[in-house]
């Protein structure tokens, strides 16, 4: 179910904890809010929907992607951009790899482990700041 996106600073800076099988329902959620501002948002992580564990989406074409416990395992190619996020207001400059691998799990908690380049390293790179309570 969609849910409202949360612009408490006080909670979005508390690093969130590992997701389990009991946080189901919360990436379902997750999934609903992002597809839900596709038009105006690119990737959520759960903490903006007040649920403080390690769970991430990420907005690809016309799927909304759910990442599970991400972690990023290596990265390469350091730049400096510029991105806005729903939970603030404004635009602000930040340091992002162009070419990142990632460790995550599904829903169905399978691990993966995968290379991401470019807008979506970018995107998974602001959504797993957001896990480790780090705003742009
Ligand atoms: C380019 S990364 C920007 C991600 C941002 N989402 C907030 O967590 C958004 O604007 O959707």
């Amino acid at each position: 179910m969609q849910q409202q996106i949360i612009k408490d600073q006080a909670f979005l800076t508390k690093t969130s904890t590992t997701a389990t099988l009991s946080d189901t329902g919360h990436v379902t959620d997750l999934v609903d809010t992002l597809t839900a501002n596709a038009d105006r948002a690119v990737g959520l992580a759960a903490n903006m929907i007040g649920v403080n564990k390690r769970i991430i989406a990420i907005q690809v074409g016309i799927m909304s992607i759910p990442m599970i416990n991400p972690e990023i395992i290596s990265k390469n190619g350091k730049y400096i951009t510029t991105e806005g996020c729903l939970s603030l207001l404004g635009e602000r400059q930040t340091a992002r790899y162009n070419k990142i691998i990632v460790r995550y799990q599904d829903t169905k908690f399978k691990t993966h482990t995968q290379e991401f380049t470019d807008f979506v390293a970018q995107i998974i790179q602001h959504e797993i700041d957001h896990c480790n309570g780090i705003l742009i």
